[in-house]
């Protein structure tokens, strides 16, 4: 694991904060758009979030380091998108987390 400090540390909350700003300017061209504005509607996320945890799991079972931290971010990408269209965010993840702690 590589460490860049505080731009490594806030990647998640910048992540959200984009995602976010994604769903209220819906700007042409971005995949996150795309994820909001789909036909499918919410199903279109969760079925892309079936897909990355299927490509996780095959990375997990070929023992494929390299290839299973990619799907480890498509898949937390993918589910910080599925919290903020159901209005949670990041920081409601971490207060459950925190909460199971001790
Ligand atoms: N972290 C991500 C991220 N992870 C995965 N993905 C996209 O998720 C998709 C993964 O799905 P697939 O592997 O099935 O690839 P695909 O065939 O392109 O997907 P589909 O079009 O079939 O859905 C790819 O298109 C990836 O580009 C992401 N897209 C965006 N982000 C972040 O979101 C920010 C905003 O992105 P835009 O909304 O595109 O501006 C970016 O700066 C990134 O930080």
């Amino acid at each position: 694991m590589t460490n860049n400090g505080d731009t490594q540390q806030e990647v998640l909350d910048e992540l959200f904060a984009t995602i976010e700003s994604r769903k209220s300017e819906l700007p042409e061209g971005s995949y996150t758009t795309k994820l909001f504005t789909h036909e499918k509607g919410e199903n279109y996320v969760l079925e892309k979030l079936g897909e990355e945890t299927t490509e996780l799991i095959l990375a997990a079972k070929d023992d494929d380091r390299e290839e299973l931290q990619y799907e480890a971010a498509d898949l937390l990408y993918h589910l910080l998108v599925l919290l903020s269209m159901k209005d949670l965010d990041v920081d409601d993840l971490r207060e459950e987390l925190a909460s199971r702690f001790g």
